[in-house]
């Protein structure tokens, strides 16, 4: 049982954290046969590939700043529900400019549910925004400039998701660079779906704080210590790693290895009902599957507050209420 536990998460993408009910009624609204990609309440794929497209194809569903209101308040008021202080939503400006709502009025609307969330529950939340890498160089960038510009409060870093097996990570090192120079905290995913040299990539390229997933940096000793030397903090999404077939089983993920080997590691859901997970059930994997003591499960969720990316103001009053 973990539901006494305060929760922290930094690694969910907004449409990916979708429920199925309400991508439906979305689909209904909207006149759209989304048939091919959800199915009896559960969205349908069968490898990355095609987890990323049914992930766009529902994106469509969502098409005004309502919209992603909604979505990101329905999210927001889940975790709230289960004891969670702090969340870090990944968004895609990109996405918004993509289905003709435009960039600003996609994170107004995110924004607003932002705000009602924390006036109906007192969670506190910050947006990462992302560029996805199957786009291309050329609309990271736009993202990054984007991210750099908004002058939003709420926008606190840039991320790198999307298809990992097109391109390098030096491909993408002029959005990092534009995000950095902005003052944003950054991080990448790596070491998910490519091998160890991802992360590698991703630490010499990006030198992010954090970095989502990197739990295929397993494949190698030396580069598992220089992540814990560094003290590069890992957003592991167990559930996703399972669903996606990152490694076979629980018994074999590496989530305690790393731990134990001094490698700052986090919990978090990823596409929650994409991965038939959620943020509640990631922490009870860490205690059944993984075997984490509650003040185990409590370092993991300190070491998110460390690495969240919030002013120190917000990082003591979140610290506080663990
Ligand atoms: N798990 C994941 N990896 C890479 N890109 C993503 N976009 C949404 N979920 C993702
Ligand atoms: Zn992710």
């Amino acid at each position: 049982m973990t539901s006494h536990l305060k929760k922290v998460e930094l690694h969910c993408h907004l449409e990916g954290a979708a429920p199925p009910a309400l991508t439906e009624a979305q689909a209904r609204k909207y006149k759209t046969d989304i048939s091919a990609y959800l199915r009896d309440g559960a969205y349908v794929w069968h490898d990355f590939a095609s987890f990323l497209e049914c992930y766009d194809k529902v994106s469509e569903v969502y098409q005004t700043d309502e919209d992603y209101g909604l979505l990101t308040e329905t999210y927001l008021q889940e975790l709230a529900g289960i004891g969670t202080i702090y969340s870090e939503l990944i968004v895609s400006p990109d996405h918004g400019e993509r289905i003709g709502l435009g960039a600003d009025a996609y994170i107004a609307g995110i924004c607003e549910g932002i705000r009602q969330a924390k006036a109906k529950n007192g969670i506190e939340a910050r947006l990462i925004v992302t560029g996805e890498r199957h786009f291309g160089p050329e609309r990271v960038i736009a993202a990054a400039k984007y991210a750099a510009k908004a002058n939003n409060p709420l926008i606190t870093g840039f991320n790198l998701a999307g298809e990992e097996r097109m391109g390098r990570v030096a491909d993408y090192a002029r959005a990092f660079d534009i995000a950095r120079d902005a003052g944003l905290g950054l991080t990448i995913h790596a070491g998910e779906v490519c091998g160890a040299f991802s992360v590698a990539d991703a630490l010499d390229v990006v030198r992010p704080s954090r970095i989502g997933h990197g739990v295929r940096a397993i494949e190698e000793a030396d580069l598992v210590r220089r992540l814990a030397d560094l003290g590069t903090v890992l957003e592991v999404c167990p559930g996703s790693n399972i669903a996606l077939n990152v490694f076979p089983d629980f018994a074999s993920h590496p989530l305690r290895k790393f731990k134990e080997t001094g490698v700052r590691v986090t919990i978090s859901s990823d596409d929650p009902p994409f991965f038939h997970t959620s943020l509640k059930r990631e922490y009870e994997l860490a205690a059944d599957a993984f075997g984490f003591s509650d003040s185990e499960i409590n370092e993991l969720t300190r070491t998110g507050i460390e690495a969240a990316f919030v002013d120190e103001a917000t990082r003591m009053a979140l610290l506080a209420r663990l």
